[in-house]
């Protein structure tokens, strides 16, 4: 297979089938491997690149003006790390614009410039989110060089050759190695994140790849709040003696921890301590309760996506970021279906019937917005308070 570059070609994403889209780079040079998902966000940018749960991914962004807002350190949901631990590139319909926002601290491009975040633009995106509407998403080298050298057989070959993410832990990678309280709370004008004088409940959150935001939305309940390590026994976390466990989005296959972070996770559920899982989260805590995940064929990428609470009614619109499942059929019968997405009829969301034990496939926390998901974080606040129940 040979493919033609086109004149003035300096950046090229290059599929595992040989497809080989052609464009303007933008942001870091060199290449990057990953698995191309599209995002349907109109804002964020900058939380979506920075979310753990993106790492070994390209993102793709179906709105296409980018960078307008800009970027401040304010918006960075990483706890620390850069593209190793979150999105390794970015695609875009328009070349990035210059900011023009009164909280931008530095302009897009050079940001991701020294991010590492290889980007790509001027592609037809709707092109591209076609393709993977109809055939899932795609492994694929990214590439910018402003000297328009690409040896496109050999970026095609690369992405030929990896084998993606189903079987990948990168919750390990993605977390922190040391454990650190954390006391700064939701962003509210005009003064930012404020620091919460913690008089409420304490809460042990096991971070997989965790967002920032989830651990604001925490602390804004009050909570006394220590982050841990992924790899932190259930003994070394009870020893701790909190009232309630929280389990963290992140990164990767969840079936592919079940060596380290599955069989804990079955001790603190028989320890009868709340716990509330948030995506990957969700996923392990429902393979430790014995259910299956899957690979979808349709991740759930965006900021408005319909999901019906089951226990009250509600349709709440979400931010999600998924691409692995758990598979309703397989809930055992001590699990009850809380919350599913009214796209594809996916689970959203478990409690369990006797224990304080719950979870939720979408992101709560959803920095930059909806906030439709917010009262979770009351409803886990209420369960460590022993007032209401998991469901
Ligand atoms: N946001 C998350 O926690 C993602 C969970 C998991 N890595 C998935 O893709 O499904």
């Amino acid at each position: 297979m040979t493919q033609t570059l086109l004149p003035g070609v300096t950046g090229v994403l290059a599929l595992a089938d040989g497809t080989v889209f052609q464009g303007i780079g933008c942001g870091a040079t060199g290449t990057a491997l990953g698995e191309v998902v599209f995002n349907t966000a109109m804002t964020g940018y900058q939380e979506i690149l920075t979310d753990p749960s993106y790492m070994s991914q390209i993102l793709a962004f179906t709105f296409p003006h980018v960078g307008n807002v800009g970027v401040n350190v304010e918006d960075v949901e990483q706890i620390g790390g850069g593209s190793d631990t979150s999105a390794r590139g970015a695609i875009f319909r328009d070349v990035p614009t210059d900011p023009a926002n009164y909280r931008s601290e530095s302009d897009f491009d050079g940001w991701m410039k020294r991010r590492g975040v290889v980007g790509l633009a001027g592609i037809d995106t709707r092109a591209l989110t076609a393709r993977i509407r109809d055939g899932g998403a795609p492994h694929a080298v990214i590439a910018h060089d402003p000297d328009g050298n690409f040896d496109l057989d050999a970026l095609v070959a690369e992405a030929k050759a990896w084998t993606g993410l189903v079987g990948l832990d990168l919750a390990k990678p993605a977390s922190t190695l040391q454990s650190f309280d954390w006391d700064e709370g939701l962003w509210d004008w005009p003064e930012g994140h404020p620091r919460v004088n913690a008089t409420g409940k304490t809460v042990v959150v096991v971070d997989y790849g965790v967002k920032r935001n989830i651990l604001r939305a925490l602390a804004s309940t009050g909570a006394k709040i220590t982050v841990v390590p992924a790899t932190t026994t259930a003994e070394e976390i009870l020893a701790r003696n909190p009232d309630g466990v929280v389990l963290s989005n992140g990164p990767g296959d969840p079936a592919a921890t079940g060596e380290y972070a599955v069989p804990e996770i079955k001790k603190l559920v028989e320890s009868g301590k709340p716990l509330f899982g948030i995506c990957l989260g969700h996923q392990m805590l429902a393979l430790a309760l014995g259910a299956k995940t899957v690979k979808m064929d349709q991740g759930h990428h965006g900021a408005n996506h319909p999901v019906k609470d089951l226990t009250t009614g509600k349709v709440e619109i979400v931010s999600m970021n998924h691409g692995f499942t758990v598979d309703s059929a397989s809930l055992p019968d001590a699990v009850v279906e809380t919350h599913v997405s009214l796209f594809d009829g996916t689970n959203c969301g478990i409690a369990l019937k006797d224990k304080p034990v719950f979870s939720v496939q979408h992101h709560p926390e959803a920095s930059p917005g909806p906030t439709d998901s917010l009262y979770l974080f009351q409803r886990f606040s209420d369960l460590m308070d022993g007032r209401g129940g998991a469901q």
